[in-house]
């Protein structure tokens, strides 16, 4: 199926001819409100090179082809694709790759070693196609066109790589300085750069905090490379293309070194019948009180991704919770894993924590939740924990942790 759609032309000869996601409101544990699969055609002299592609599904696939037509129609020539660059297996790029091959057998897929395997165990048709392994230093000419391959092992998966494509200055770099937005627009400057900013600070919360050690090392060959100055603009296969490079640049490596660290806490609780909500409240009036920023999160109403996408830029997190069996109501522990799992305080960043909440008779899920945040790399400042229902004395021992916890991040 085509569907008929517009491939808007992002530079001479080089157009978007991704997908818009409108419908998609969970990705992998993630939430979003919609994103793009962004797959690009870049024509040179008498050849079409075609880099990434788009989720599987008909739908998806229909949009893709309506916009590789368009782009075709728009360079007056007959629909041929002869090199294919695939930068990265997951799904969401490489959904459409059976049928592009299937359509264009003729066309090699340039990937990384590692990619190779994992694109045929994804689409077994694949064992017959022809494909170019690339490492650092390789490159494919096209025409007047230089494609400068540089691998990304672990950004975000071991088979990543970006293409640089060099006399456009333009580095397709997939994943990394994404964002799941699906907008109309298809540059950074055209939507609100508050909004295209956030996006990209959630991407890099949920997808790239652990990989924060390699994302430093990868910059600095970017640097010694002398790729930096010739980057002019960076084309993510998700959301907007950073006609900016520097503004992305920065924040990401703000958000590898702390940096980005405000006068900020990231408070994260849940509740049963609603004394740890008291709880929450009064500490959030505590620090509040000395000029902290409190980013709050009702686990009955907020998920993971959003929780961490603020725990990124805060000094302090703050877990609370009823004791339930002895130990914690368990949809922290959802939280807990994840911000583990993400390494939030094993990559060289200070990030102070504390936990709180109500029991009824022997207590301990704060304590509980304490030594796991200390073990997850957390400075822990205290635990408190409140018998049933708090009272005016308790809620001031609640706003007084919210006081000693601003005073410690004041001193960090
Ligand atoms: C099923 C259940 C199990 C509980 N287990 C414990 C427990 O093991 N130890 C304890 O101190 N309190 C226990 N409690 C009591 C709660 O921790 C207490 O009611 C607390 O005030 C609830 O806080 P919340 O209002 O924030 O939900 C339990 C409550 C329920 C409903």
């Amino acid at each position: 199926m085509i569907m008929k759609a517009k491939a808007p032309k992002i530079a001479e000869g080089i157009y978007f001819v991704g997908t818009l996601d409108w419908d998609r409101r969970e990705y992998h544990g993630y939430t979003l409100h919609g994103t793009s699969y962004n797959a690009f055609l870049v024509f040179s002299e008498d050849k079409c090179v075609l880099i990434d592609n788009v989720y599987p599904g008909e739908v998806y696939s229909a949009q893709m082809w309506g916009r590789i037509k368009d782009a075709f129609e728009d360079q007056g020539k007959e629909m041929k694709i002869d090199y294919i660059i695939q930068n990265h297996v997951e799904k969401d790029h490489s959904g459409a790759l059976s049928e592009i091959h299937a359509k264009f057998p003729d066309a090699p897929i340039y990937c990384t070693p590692i990619a190779k395997p994992g694109l045929i165990k994804h689409y077994p048709d694949l064992a017959d196609a022809e494909f170019v392994t690339v490492e650092t230093g390789d490159t494919l000419t096209v025409g007047k066109k230089t494609f400068a391959f540089l691998d990304a092992k672990m950004l975000h998966w071991p088979d990543s790589m970006f293409t640089f494509l060099t006399d456009d200055g333009i580095l397709f770099s997939n994943d990394a300085f994404g964002q799941h937005l699906c907008k109309v627009e298809r540059l950074d400057s055209e939507v609100p750069e508050e909004e295209v900013m956030e996006a990209a600070q959630k991407f890099y919360a949920n997808l790239l905090t652990p990989l924060t050690p390699l994302l430093l090392k990868k910059l600095n060959e970017v640097v010694e490379l002398g790729l930096l100055e010739k980057i002019k603009t960076i084309a993510p296969s998700h959301g907007q293309i950073w006609t900016n490079p520097m503004k992305i640049i920065e924040a990401y490596q703000n958000w590898a070194t702390g940096v980005c660290q405000k006068e900020q806490a990231t408070l994260i609780y849940d509740t049963m019948h609603f004394s740890t909500q008291y709880m929450a409240h009064a500490i959030a009036e505590g620090l509040i009180s000395q000029g902290v920023d409190v980013k709050m999160h009702f686990l009955k109403e907020d998920e993971r991704s959003e929780c961490v996408k603020d725990i990124l830029e805060s000094k302090a997190v703050l877990l609370g919770v009823p004791t339930l069996f002895n130990k914690v109501f368990p949809s922290i522990a959802d939280v807990l894993l994840y911000t583990e799992e993400l390494e939030f305080s094993r990559t060289g960043i200070k990030r102070l924590g504390a936990t709180f909440g109500s029991y009824g008779w022997g207590g301990n899920g704060p304590k509980w939740l304490n030594g796991k945040m200390a073990d997850a790399g957390f400075e822990m400042v205290d635990n408190l924990e409140i018998n049933y229902v708090p009272n005016d004395d308790d809620l001031e021992k609640c706003y007084d942790l919210g006081v000693k916890i601003a005073k410690e991040m004041k001193e960090m």
